[in-house]
């Protein structure tokens, strides 16, 4: 794995926690994105060599919207940029990780993605990407 791509953090409001993020970091978000298929609404803050995403719900089936209701807001997943990303599922679907989704799908910021299962990797929610 090449580097952390992003780290995901689910919030209620990406309005309020813009506001929020950007008296953090000192910087405001470079972009909004939604993503129709993961029913995610998304903003990207760049830190140094890395980002951090924030995920609001679009509705109900979102994984987003589950994860708050179990757990509240904060870290839902980190995301490592891999070279070839077929090959690394190949590689760790046979070193026996639950990987969730069998062909990589469209995710934001111009990547394809794939997650694996966070039963399979000690509760955390892996998230591999490779740049379209
Ligand atoms: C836009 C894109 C991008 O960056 O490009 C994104 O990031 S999209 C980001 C949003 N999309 C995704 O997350 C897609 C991948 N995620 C999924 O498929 C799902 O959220 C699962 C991870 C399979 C969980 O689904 P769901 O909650 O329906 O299943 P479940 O109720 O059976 O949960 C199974 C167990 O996983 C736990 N669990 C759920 N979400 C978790 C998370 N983020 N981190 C750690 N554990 C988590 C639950 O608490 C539960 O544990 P217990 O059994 O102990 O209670
Ligand atoms: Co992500």
């Amino acid at each position: 794995m090449l580097k952390v791509e992003h780290i995901g953090i689910a919030v209620k409001s990406l309005n309020n926690s813009n506001k929020l993020f950007a008296s953090l970091f000192g910087a405001d978000h470079y972009k909004i994105e939604e993503v129709v298929s993961e029913h995610v609404n998304t903003s990207f803050f760049k830190i140094g060599d890395t980002k951090i995403e924030l995920l609001e719900a679009t509705d109900e089936s979102s994984a987003i919207a589950k994860f708050i209701e179990k757990k509240g807001e904060g870290i839902h997943h980190i995301a490592f940029e891999v070279e070839n990303i077929e090959k690394e599922m190949e590689r760790l679907s046979k070193e026996g990780f639950v990987i969730l989704n069998e062909t990589p799908k469209i995710g934001a910021d111009n990547k394809k993605v794939c997650f694996l299962h966070p039963k399979s990797t000690n509760g955390l929610l892996v998230e591999l990407c490779q740049e379209l």
